[in-house]
């Protein structure tokens, strides 16, 4: 069966950043530590005046299509995932097309073009589309772009405010790819839950602990699926394991009872059995909550151990890189956390080729997604070739007032009246430009 899977990844951020220890702690009154240690986050990236889900996901494709040398005639499918769409009908890949087509010769006039829903998880599933589409031969020999792209933005004041962040992704979906195969075999955890969700509205409703939770039981709901359809989990097949991260530490606690829940019944378990003992097992206890008394025990005793600390610091620490520094992107999150692993893998300058990431995917309201991915030939020069260092490093810091002024810029209801300059000047990107006569959104090129 001839290999699909990514073949190219760019990668976007919003123009500006807001430091959290620095600049958001204070004014909220909290312990800088909060952010750093609890959270795990030091920055949030965010829009510029003249940035929004198009001009992202539009400056990342177009980055992925000069990469490729690729003209729009060579596209086949255009596929955008996102939660933060401004339009209930006219999907974000038609504006981000539109767009391309300004600056390429040609145009997608036959590419298949749609937008992909359920929070975070649509990014994934829509890189599935793309394989199906290629897998059940309906392609043409035409490869996908698949864009994420986001402003994950809550209301003020709201928990969430804490975990904002802006960004694009986009990956091209094809045949014999450069940096990944996708697995057949995947897992999924799926029910209906109001843990957040923006119904009609551009912020979310989001009971930020319940969905915590959510996440937690989606997630071990995926993996024991996944399991299901492959042999056992073993730990050492998996170099790294890319999560979703709304931000770092909800990885640390989903990769702690991820751990506990592969190596039972292993010998991973019987040598930490000295230490900690075995893991409790309910039919040894008289009620459920001397049961969860005894798991939460285990995983206190489990976090500090060496064993366990190894496997994190090697196999999910390195993925949560990119998230520290730009927070929660939404769709593109898992997808950064991938290009995190990879970019990791450079640095130790690793035979990586033929080694295996297990990808586990989220998205609230909820369902989790967990497939493995196969490292190929190309990675290393497709992975070198990335900025994303310089475009973190040229980010315009936020004092709390230009914050604000952003936050509101960026609120659809609102209508601020006064003039907000931009903070970082356009140059060879797309931006928006205003609306239009039927109330479309508008882009320009800015060379
Ligand atoms: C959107 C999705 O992807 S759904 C899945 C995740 N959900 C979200 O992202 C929802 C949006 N986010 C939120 O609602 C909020 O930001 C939350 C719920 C994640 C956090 O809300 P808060 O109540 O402000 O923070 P909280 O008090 O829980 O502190 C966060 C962490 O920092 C820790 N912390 C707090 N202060 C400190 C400190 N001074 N030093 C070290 N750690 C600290 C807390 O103990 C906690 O860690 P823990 O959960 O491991 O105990």
């Amino acid at each position: 069966m001839t290999a699909v899977g990514i073949d190219g990844i760019e990668i976007w951020t919003g123009k500006l950043k807001l430091d959290l220890p620095g600049t958001f702690a204070p004014e909220k009154g909290d312990d800088p530590e909060k952010y750093t240690k609890g959270l795990g986050l030091t920055n949030s990236s965010f829009p510029d005046v003249y940035e929004d889900i198009v001009t992202m996901g539009a400056n990342a494709a177009k980055r992925l299509m000069d990469r490729k040398g690729l003209e729009p005639s060579d596209i086949g499918r255009i596929d955008v995932a996102t939660e933060s769409a401004f339009d209930h009908s006219k999907p974000v890949s038609t504006y981000i097309a539109g767009c391309l087509e300004q600056v390429y010769d040609g145009d997608f006039t036959h590419a298949n073009k749609g937008e992909r829903k359920f929070a975070c998880l649509a990014g994934t599933q829509a890189i599935d589309d793309a394989y199906n589409w290629i897998r059940a031969g309906r392609n043409r020999d035409r490869p996908a772009i698949v864009i994420t792209t986001d402003t994950a933005l809550y209301a003020r004041g709201d928990p969430g405010e804490a975990t904002q962040g802006a960004g694009a992704v986009a990956m091209l979906i094809d045949e014999d790819p450069s940096i990944v195969e996708l697995s057949t075999d995947q897992g999924y955890g799926s029910k209906d839950e109001t843990d957040f969700l923006k119904p009609n509205q551009q912020f979310p409703s989001v009971d930020g602990k319940r969905s915590v939770q959510v996440y937690l039981s989606r997630m071990r709901e995926a993996l024991e699926d996944y399991e299901s359809v492959t042999d056992d989990i073993e730990l050492e097949d998996f170099t790294y394991a890319p999560f979703h991260t709304p931000f770092p530490g909800m990885v640390r606690k989903a990769a702690l009872l991820a751990y506990r829940h592969v190596i039972r019944d292993t010998a991973h378990e019987d040598a930490l059995a000295d230490e900690i003992g075995r893991q409790p097992r309910e039919d040894e206890y008289d009620d459920r909550e001397a049961y969860e008394e005894a798991i939460r025990g285990y995983m206190d005793d489990l976090k500090t151990t060496e064993q366990y600390r190894t496997w994190y610091d090697t196999a999910v620490e390195p993925t949560l890189e990119l998230s520290r520094e730009v927070g929660n992107w939404y769709t593109s999150s898992v997808h950064i956390a991938r290009v995190s692993a990879l970019r990791d893998a450079l640095t130790r300058d690793r035979e990586f080729v033929g080694d295996t990431l297990l990808v586990a995917s989220y998205g609230s309201g909820a369902q989790a997604e967990i497939h493995a991915e196969t490292i190929r030939e190309g990675w290393r020069a497709e992975i070198e070739g990335l900025d994303v260092d310089d475009q973190l490093d040229a980010r315009y810091d936020l004092t709390w007032d230009e914050y604000e002024d952003v936050h509101d810029v960026h609120e659809y209801d609102m209508d601020v009246e006064r003039e907000i300059e931009e903070f970082t000047q356009p140059d060879g990107e797309f931006v928006f430009t205003g609306w239009g006569r039927m109330n479309e959104r508008q882009y320009e090129y800015v060379e």
